[in-house]
């Protein structure tokens, strides 16, 4: 015990940990880092649940700010040893105009990055997205490619544009010098599609399918495969990522990962079914009632309706021109990159991570068991 105390010297900061993924890297690091002193939990809206981890032998300090005001991100940095930053704008539904998109996204990832320089923190690890390499505009597919996949990595949405740019300067970043005289080191992680416990998007197309009768309708071909990867595993690779960027500066600073796991390859609904279906609902096969035309024609209404509407109310439809494209074009990967330079192995198997998530579908409030 005195042993495990003595070890205690670190200080993390997780911005966005309040949100999806920032959640399970918090509670992740409780249970895995030993060598923790405190956590700092950064985020615009803090959890309830945050009072719970406040007990345990970790300082767990909630720190509610903005990513977009340096001075706070700074006041959170200083004398932290690593930064994990998770905190981003996820919007592809239109939500968020272009600029706040861009705020949040790459102006407060250069806050992140100048609070480290001027603090002297040296490790910082970013959350990326597959979306800063594609699918692309052009609708190429991306079948079981790595980080060393040539691919025409061309966007438009403000999204993926504010992520890729993100994601270069946390890369130009790594061996600047910081406070001290030491260098920066940074690394990217790129998840694919993040499922599990807490996925809004998987509330959403469970409650619809609920309001449908218990069906859902298939739009995407099931030949498409859209890469997933659990959130236990994104949390653990952030853990790992962390903790071996000191001992592998040379090897991993400034370097990009794809997050992986078993997750099967699948489209993008056939692969929601493995959670929805032990639910109690079924995908309907409807290619010959929505032929693919009418979905671009749909999604095309509905960016029209939401721009229409935009003075009135926000329209914001999960099917848009742009998240059909997304779930319309095969992307997965293969890589075990992960795996060779710090040591990653999937913490949770394919049949932990989806009996976890079916779980958590089931307590849902207004589930149907
Ligand atoms: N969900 C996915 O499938 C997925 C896939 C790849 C990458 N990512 C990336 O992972 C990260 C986390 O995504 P998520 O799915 O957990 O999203 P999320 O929205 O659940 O979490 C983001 C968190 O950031 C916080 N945040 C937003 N703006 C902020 C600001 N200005 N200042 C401080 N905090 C702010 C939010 O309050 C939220 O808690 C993001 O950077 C996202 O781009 C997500
Ligand atoms: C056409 C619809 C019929 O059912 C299905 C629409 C599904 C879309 C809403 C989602 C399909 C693919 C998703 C994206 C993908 O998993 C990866 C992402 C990267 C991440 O950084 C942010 C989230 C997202 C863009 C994710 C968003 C939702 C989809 C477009």
């Amino acid at each position: 015990m005195a042993e495990s105390t003595e070890a205690r010297k670190l200080v993390y900061l997780v911005t966005g940990g309040c949100g999806f993924l920032g959640e399970h890297v918090v509670r992740m690091l409780l249970q895995r880092e030993p060598r923790l002193l405190e956590l700092r939990v950064f985020d615009l809206h803090l959890g309830p649940w945050l009072e719970e981890l406040k007990t345990g032998p970790v300082q767990v300090t909630a720190i509610q700010g903005d990513v977009t005001q340096a001075h706070e991100v700074t006041a959170a940095v200083a004398g932290a040893h690593v930064v994990i930053h998770t905190a981003g704008l996820v919007d592809v539904f239109g939500r968020a105009s272009p600029e706040t998109i861009y705020e949040v996204n790459v102006q407060g990832t250069k806050n992140v990055i100048e609070a480290c320089v001027q603090t002297g923190t040296r490790f910082l690890v970013y959350t990326s997205s597959m979306e800063v390499v594609g699918p692309n505009i052009k609708g190429h597919p991306f079948y079981r490619g790595n980080e060393d996949t040539p691919y025409e990595a061309v966007h438009s949405h403000p999204y993926p544009c504010s992520k890729a740019q993100a994601e270069r300067l946390v890369l130009e970043a790594n061996g600047r010098e910081v406070h001290g005289g030491l260098p920066l080191v940074t690394c990217a992680l790129r998840p694919t599609g993040i499922y599990g416990e807490g996925h809004q998007i998987m509330r959403d197309f469970y409650h619809q399918g609920l309001r449908l009768g218990g069906r859902l309708f298939r739009a995407i071909p099931a030949s498409v495969e859209h890469g997933r990867v659990y959130v236990g595993n994104v949390a653990w690779m952030h853990v790992l990522v962390a903790r071996e960027l000191e001992q592998r500066a040379a090897l991993m600073g400034g370097q990009v990962y794809f997050c992986y796991d078993e997750s099967p390859y699948k489209s993008y609904e056939d692969f929601n079914m493995e959670f929805l279906g032990p639910c109690g609902l079924r995908l309907v096969e409807s290619r010959l009632l929505v032929p693919y035309w009418l979905l671009v024609l749909l999604a095309a209404l509905n960016a029209l309706l939401q721009w229409l509407l935009r003075p009135l109310f926000l329209y914001a439809p999960l099917l848009n021109p742009y998240t059909l494209a997304v779930a319309n074009t095969t992307f997965t990967v293969s890589t075990d990159k992960a795996q060779r330079h710090f040591g990653y192995v999937p913490l949770f198997s394919w049949e932990d991570s989806r009996t976890r998530t079916i779980h958590w579908v089931q307590t849902m409030e207004g589930s149907a068991r």
